[in-house]
C-alpha cells in the first residue's frame, strides 16, 4: 500500500506553447455543431435506442436547427444500419442537413458503413483510430508507422468508395482518437499522412476532429494542444479542425470553449452531456453559454422543457436538475437574498425601457428557454420576506407593504420550520388569508355600508357586519371613511386601537379592476395586527382590511 495512494498517478506534461494566443480571444460566433447523440451518447446507454426513439431524437435534432448529425455506427448494429436506411430510403434528410457515421479502421466495416449510405445525398464518413502510446501498445500492440498505415489505408478505401459513388456529396471525418493525451508531433504526423491521402480542397471536403476521448488535463492545456495543431498543420486552411471534449473531469463545456479561442471550427457533443462515462460535452450549456453573451448559437432551445422531456424518454436517464440552463431548479431561487435581489431586479426592468437583460442570479431570461417567471421563486425555510411577497404579488396582484411583508415572513418562517418542506403557492395564499383576510368566513364580514357627509366636513358611517354571535349595526362618525369606521368599531365592539398604517392599489391596470387595501391596528399592550381586504369597492375594501385586522375573539384584546 502507498503511503498516499494517489501517488499511483502521474501528472499529464502540458505542452511547451509560451506564444500561445487564445487567452486574448473572445468567442464572437456559433461554432459547426454536429450532434452524436444517435451514436457517441447512443453508445453510451444501458440499452442503446431503437429505430423509433432514434427517429423522435432524430426529429428532434432538427427542430433545435443541428445541420451535421452523427447517426450511427451503421457497421454495429442491425439498428443501427437499419437505421440509416431508413432515413435516406423516406428521404427525411432535409437537404441542407449531412448525416455522418462512424467506423473503425477495418476494411469489412468500412464497406457495411459505405452499403448503409447508398442513395444518401450528403454525408460525412468518420473514421478514427486511437493514437495515444498506451492505446499503440496495450490496445493494438503496434509502432507509430503501423498505426498510421492503419489510418492511411483505410483513408484510401474510404477516398476509392467515395469516388466510386459520385451521387453523394462526400465529407470526410478523421479523429485521431485519444488526442490529447496523444503526442502532439505524433498527432500532427498521422493528420498529415491521412490528408495527404484525401488531399482536401472545397470540392473534397475534411473535417480533422480532434477528440479528448478521456478528459485527462484542464481545458488550458487542451486548449493548447488544439492551437499547436492548428499553427503547425500545413493543410490548416483546407480542413475543418472539430474538438469532440468528453468530461471526464467535469470540464467539458470548459475545454470546448478554450479549444474554439485555439481557432477550433467545429464542435462534436451531446444534449445535457450523453455519453461515454461522464459524457460528452453538452452542446445545450455551449450554446446557451453563448446566447448569454450576445451570441447567437444558431440552434434553438426556446422550449427548453420539451426539448428535455424528449431527451429523457430517448435516452431513459434523467436531465439533472441543477443542469445548466434546463434542470428544473436552474432558475429557482429558495434562498432570502437572492430572492429579494431578483424581486428588485424585476420591479426595475418593469419600469425600464432598456431591452438588456441586467437581473440579480439570472443569468439568461427564463422566458427565453420557454419558462414563466413563476418557478423563479420558491420558498422554503431559507426564504425571506421577499420570496413569500413576490409569490403574492405574481399569483394574486398583491403589493404588501413592507411591515406586512416582515409580518408575513415571521408566520411562513415558522410554518415552513415547522413542516420542514417547501411551502406550495396554494399553502402560502391560505396561511396568508387566514391571517389578514380576505377570507370567505371572516368573523367580522362587512354586509353593507352607507356614507353620508356632514356639514361639518365629517363623515358618517352605518355599516352593517356579520359577526358570529349575528348582525351588527356600526354607527360612528368621523374625518373621513377610516376615523368613522374606527370609532364605530371602538363603540360597538368596545376595543381599544388605533390605525396605524393603511395602504391600497388597484389589482389591475383597468379602472374597473378592484382594489386591494391593507390595514394595521395597534392594541392595548403592543400588539399589532394586519388586515386585507379586497373589492371592486375601494372603501369596501378599506372597512373589510379594518375588520380583518380585528381579533377573532375579544379576549386579550380590549
Ligand atoms: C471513443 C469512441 O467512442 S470509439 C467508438 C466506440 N464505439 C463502439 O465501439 C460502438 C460500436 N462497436 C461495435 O459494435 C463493435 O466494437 C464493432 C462491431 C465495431 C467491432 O466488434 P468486434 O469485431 O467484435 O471487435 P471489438 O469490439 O472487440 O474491437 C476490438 C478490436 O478492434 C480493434 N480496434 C479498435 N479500434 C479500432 C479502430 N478504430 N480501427 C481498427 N481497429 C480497431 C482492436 O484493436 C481490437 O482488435 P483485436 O481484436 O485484433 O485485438
Ligand atoms: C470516435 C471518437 C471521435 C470519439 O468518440 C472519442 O474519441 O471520444
Ligand atoms: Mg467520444
Amino acid at each position: 500500500m502507498l503511503p498516499n495512494p494517489s501517488q499511483k498517478y502521474a501528472a499529464f506534461a502540458p505542452i511547451a506553447l509560451p506564444d500561445r494566443q487564445w487567452p486574448d480571444k473572445i468567442l464572437t460566433q456559433a461554432p459547426r455543431w454536429l450532434s452524436t447523440d444517435l451514436r457517441d451518447g447512443n453508445q453510451a446507454l444501458a440499452e442503446p435506442m431503437d429505430i423509433p426513439r432514434k427517429l423522435r431524437f432524430w426529429e428532434q435534432l432538427l427542430k433545435c436547427g443541428f445541420k451535421e448529425i452523427e447517426v450511427a455506427f451503421p457497421s454495429a448494429s442491425e439498428t443501427d444500419f437499419q437505421f440509416v436506411r431508413q432515413l435516406i430510403e423516406e428521404q427525411r434528410i432535409p437537404d441542407e442537413v449531412t448525416i455522418q457515421v462512424l467506423t473503425q479502421a477495418r476494411s469489412d466495416l468500412i464497406e457495411r458503413t459505405f452499403s448503409s449510405l447508398e442513395g444518401a445525398k450528403r454525408a460525412t464518413v468518420h473514421l478514427y483510430n486511437a493514437t495515444a502510446p498506451l492505446f499503440r501498445q496495450l490496445v493494438f500492440r503496434q509502432s507509430k508507422e503501423d498505426i498510421i498505415q492503419l489510418a492511411v489505408s483505410a483513408t484510401r478505401q474510404i477516398r476509392a468508395l467515395c469516388e466510386a459513388n459520385p451521387q453523394t456529396h462526400w465529407n470526410y471525418e478523421y479523429s485521431p482518437e485519444t488526442f490529447c493525451f496523444t503526442e502532439p508531433e505524433f498527432a500532427l504526423q498521422i493528420c498529415e499522412a491521412v490528408a495527404d491521402v484525401w488531399e482536401p480542397s472545397s470540392a473534397r471536403p475534411m473535417i480533422v476532429n480532434l477528440p479528448a476521448t478521456v478528459e485527462v488535463n484542464t481545458p488550458n492545456v487542451y486548449a493548447d494542444q488544439i492551437e499547436y495543431f492548428c499553427r503547425h498543420f500545413s493543410r490548416r486552411r483546407e480542413v475543418c479542425i472539430s474538438v469532440h471534449p468528453h468530461n471526464d473531469r467535469g470540464s467539458g463545456v470548459a475545454s470546448a470553449e478554450l479549444a474554439l479561442l485555439a481557432g477550433a471550427d467545429r464542435v462534436e457533443g451531446c444534449l445535457f452531456g450523453n455519453g461515454e462515462r461522464t459524457g460528452n460535452v453538452c452542446l445545450v450549456t455551449l450554446a446557451m453559454n453563448l446566447y448569454s453573451q450576445g451570441v447567437s448559437p444558431q440552434l434553438d432551445f426556446s422550449d427548453m422543457k420539451l426539448v428535455v422531456d424528449l431527451v429523457e424518454q430517448c435516452n431513459q436517464l434523467p436531465v439533472h436538475p441543477r443542469h445548466p440552463y434546463a434542470g428544473k431548479l436552474a432558475f429557482t431561487a429558495f434562498s432570502g437574498s437572492h430572492q429579494d435581489a431578483i424581486k428588485k431586479g424585476f420591479h426595475a426592468r418593469e419600469q425600464s425601457a432598456s431591452p438588456r437583460w441586467e437581473m440579480p442570479y439570472l443569468p439568461v431570461d427564463p422566458n427565453d428557454i420557454g419558462c414563466s417567471y413563476e418557478a423563479v421563486i420558491r420558498v422554503n425555510s431559507q426564504s425571506g420576506k421577499s420570496g413569500a411577497a413576490w409569490m403574492l404579488e405574481q399569483n394574486h396582484g398583491l403589493v404588501l407593504p413592507r411591515a406586512l411583508q416582515q409580518d408575513f415572513s415571521r408566520h411562513v418562517q415558522a410554518h415552513t420550520d415547522r413542516e420542514g418542506s417547501e411551502m406550495t403557492l396554494s399553502a402560502l395564499w391560505q396561511l396568508y388569508r387566514e391571517l389578514y383576510g380576505p377570507h370567505q368566513l371572516a368573523p367580522h364580514q362587512l354586509l353593507d355600508y352607507r356614507t353620508e357627509s356632514q356639514t361639518d366636513g365629517g363623515l358618517a358611517l352605518w355599516a352593517r357586519v356579520q359577526t358570529a354571535d349575528g348582525i351588527v349595526t356600526l354607527e360612528g362618525r368621523g374625518n373621513g371613511l377610516l376615523s368613522a369606521a374606527a370609532g364605530a368599531i371602538k363603540s360597538c365592539f368596545n376595543l381599544t386601537f388605533a390605525i396605524e398604517d393603511y395602504h391600497e392599489h388597484t389589482l389591475g391596470r383597468c379602472s374597473e379592476s378592484r382594489s386591494a387595501a391593507y390595514i394595521r391596528c395597534s392594541f392595548k399592550q403592543g400588539v399589532s395586527r394586519w388586515g386585507t381586504g379586497i373589492d371592486n369597492d375601494v372603501s369596501r375594501a378599506s372597512l373589510q382590511a379594518l375588520l380583518n385586522a380585528l381579533p377573532e375573539s375579544d379576549s386579550g384584546w380590549k
